[in-house]
């Protein structure tokens, strides 16, 4: 089911550049000034800007994309899964035979939620981003129930079903994840986009056992200002976010500690207790947790310099990935040569 063996008909495909060089075209064409030169009539103007108005419909105010993609260029097959707004679908594209995912989003669902915002900071964040641990999102196409999102597949899937399965992973195995996982934060933090719900279940796994941070739902780009809003999932949110303080990036950093404890010890630190939501925010914003005695000294020091109270002592990205317990377990691996090529981009 690779989908490496076909061309990828969202980079290159002539359906592609037919429909975007007719949109092209009629832009260029079917323009004012060109009335006034008198090269075209003002029926034809009229004619062509209502075929342009019809391919750059926008279903809200917000979305706008032209269609250049149908539910007719592809082949369903399988459920791969069932999130808040829809569910996900194996789908191959029929003229190149070249796998995706497809994401089904109801609208009047997305409306209800007031998620449509939400949406639209996904799509437009994660079409930007070119990264190899970070999960493509080739193209959006909507009709007038639902959004349709084409995704990069990914085949292996949750990698929190994964971590469930063996219940914690070795420190190579960890280490692996974890180095591509700080790569790619490191890229989007270059781009100036936070991501705000770091998470097992918002990383899958492709074919070849690579990462892919998948869900940027949580995610915003943030240029200057720090921000307030509390978002990301309750085990992972750090003190800043508990104590309802402005943020920045370096929340990625804590959830990149609480990722690390979790990869290896199958716990996240801060996991709500018997005793409430009150308690697990005291613990976080005191930054108190207990790592387990297996977890090694490398693994240790790591997770400690990123779980640090004080945004401003936590671990920078390039230290993370220069640090012993990556180098150590990763050093003569592709992880790192792939993850710093992208990192000095
Ligand atoms: N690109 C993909 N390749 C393979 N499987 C996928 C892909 N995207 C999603 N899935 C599967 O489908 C499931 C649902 O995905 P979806 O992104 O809709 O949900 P979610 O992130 O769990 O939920 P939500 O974002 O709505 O809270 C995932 O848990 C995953 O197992």
């Amino acid at each position: 089911m690779s989908s490496q063996n076909f061309q990828n008909p969202f980079q290159i495909s002539p359906i592609f550049f037919t429909k975007h060089n007719k949109i092209n075209k009629i832009e260029q064409v079917y323009n004012k000034e060109n009335i006034t030169k008198g090269f075209i009539n003002n029926k034809e103007y009229e004619l062509n800007k209502r075929k342009l108005e019809k391919v750059n419909a926008p279903i809200s105010p917000t979305i706008r994309t032209p269609p250049l993609w149908t539910l007719n260029n592809f082949d369903l097959g399988s459920g791969l899964g069932k999130g808040q707004f829809g569910r996900v679908y194996l789908a191959r594209e029929k003229t190149s035979g070249f796998i995706v995912a497809l994401k089904v989003l109801n609208i009047s669902e997305l409306i209800k939620n007031n998620a449509e915002k939400q949406l639209l900071r996904e799509v437009e964040i994660q079409n930007n981003l070119r990264h190899p641990n970070i999960l493509r999102l080739y193209g959006h196409f909507y009709d007038k129930k639902y959004v349709f999102l084409i995704l990069e597949y990914a085949a292996k899937g949750e990698l929190f079903r994964h971590l469930r399965k063996c219940t914690r992973f070795t420190e190579k195995r960890a280490s692996k994840y974890f180095a591509q996982m700080a790569g790619a934060l490191g890229y989007i933090h270059k781009k100036h986009v936070i991501h705000r719900d770091i998470k097992p279940e918002n990383l899958l796994l492709d074919l070849d056992d690579q990462l892919k941070i998948a869900d940027f739902g949580w995610s915003v780009h943030a240029p200057s200002q720090r921000r307030k809003t509390l978002c990301g999932t309750k085990d992972y949110l750090p003190p800043e976010m508990v104590e309802n303080q402005p943020h920045d990036e370096k929340i990625d950093l804590w959830s990149l500690g609480v990722l690390c404890y979790e990869l290896l010890t199958g716990n996240a630190p801060f996991e709500e207790s018997a005793n409430g939501r009150d308690t697990t925010y005291k613990r976080i914003a005191k930054a108190d947790f207990t790592i387990p005695d297996h977890v090694s000294v490398d693994a240790r020091d790591l997770i400690s310099s990123l779980l640090q109270r004080d945004p401003n002592k936590r671990l920078p990205i390039k230290n993370v990935l220069n640090h012993p317990w990556i180098l150590k377990h990763q050093k003569n691996s592709n992880v790192l040569r792939v993850t710093n090529r992208y990192y000095c981009l």
